[in-house]
C-alpha cells in the first residue's frame, strides 16, 4: 500500500488529492496536498494607520495572506482579545489592499490579500507548535489554524530556510485544534522557483450525508446571472 502523500497521487494519477482516515467505523486523520504555495516579498513594510509602521511577511498558500507576528501590534496571539487581534489584523488586509499590488502566475482573480496570520513569532524549527490567529475575508475569524495560512506559513518558512522538505511543523490555534503543515516538494511555478508543494493535515469528523436533486422544471435551480 502507499504510504507517502507522493506515492498516494501517483496511485490515482492526480495532482489534486485529500485523504481521510476510516476505519469502516470512525473517520480520523485528514490531509491535502496544496496548490503550488510561494512566497511574494518577505518584510515588506505596511504603514497600518494606527498602528504604524508594520513589517510583514506575504505568501500563497491557496490564497495571499500577510504573516505577522503580533508582538509588532503589542498584542499576544494566545492572550490577547480576539477582538484586538481582529482589528489589527482585519486594519493590516485594508492597509496591503492599497499599498502592494499582488500578482498570480494563473489566476489574476487570485491577487489580492484575502486575510491576515496574526503570530506568536516562532517561526524558527521547533517541535512545539506555533499558534496563529486567521483572520480572512470580511474580518471573519478561523476557528482553526487556518489550512490555506498554515500552508502559507510552511512556505514562508521554507523560504527562510526553518523548514526542509519533508519536515513537519505543528500550528494550533486559539480553540485547540492543531494541524500539521510540511512542504513536501518543490516546484517552478510561474517566475517563482522556490514554491512549494505542502502536505496539510488535520482531523476529520463525520458530519453527515446529503442528497441533492434538480427537478426538470426548476429553471432558477440550473443557475442565473443578475447584471
Ligand atoms: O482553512 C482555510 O483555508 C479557510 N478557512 C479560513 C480561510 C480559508 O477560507
Amino acid at each position: 500500500m502507499p504510504t507517502t502523500m507522493t506515492e498516494e497521487m501517483d496511485r490515482y494519477n492526480t495532482d489534486i488529492l485529500g485523504i481521510i482516515d476510516y476505519d469502516g467505523v470512525k473517520s480520523g486523520a485528514v490531509r491535502f496536498k496544496s496548490v503550488p504555495s510561494f512566497v511574494f516579498a518577505l518584510d515588506f513594510k505596511v504603514d497600518v494607520p494606527g498602528y504604524g509602521t508594520i513589517t510583514v511577511d506575504i505568501a500563497f498558500g491557496g490564497a495571499f495572506y500577510a504573516v505577522v507576528d503580533a508582538k509588532q501590534y503589542g498584542l499576544d496571539v494566545t492572550k490577547s482579545r480576539v477582538t484586538d487581534i481582529q482589528k489589527a489584523a482585519g486594519d493590516t488586509t485594508d492597509a496591503l489592499k492599497k499599498q502592494i499590488k499582488l500578482t498570480h502566475p494563473e489566476s489574476s482573480d487570485l491577487a489580492f490579500v484575502y486575510g491576515t496570520i496574526m503570530t506568536d513569532g516562532k517561526d524558527m524549527y521547533s517541535e512545539e507548535a506555533t499558534s496563529n490567529i486567521c483572520i480572512f475575508a470580511d474580518r471573519q475569524i478561523d476557528r482553526s489554524p487556518c489550512g490555506s495560512g498554515v500552508t502559507t506559513r510552511a512556505a514562508i518558512m521554507y523560504a527562510r530556510g526553518f523548514l526542509n522538505l519533508g519536515q513537519s511543523r505543528q500550528f494550533k490555534c486559539l480553540t485547540g485544534t492543531t494541524f500539521t503543515s510540511k512542504p513536501i516538494r518543490k516546484v517552478q511555478y510561474g517566475p517563482y522557483d522556490n514554491a512549494v508543494i505542502v502536505e496539510v493535515s488535520g482531523h476529520g469528523y463525520y458530519t453527515g450525508t446529503s442528497v441533492y436533486t434538480l427537478e426538470e422544471d426548476d429553471v432558477i435551480g440550473q443557475g442565473f446571472l443578475l447584471n
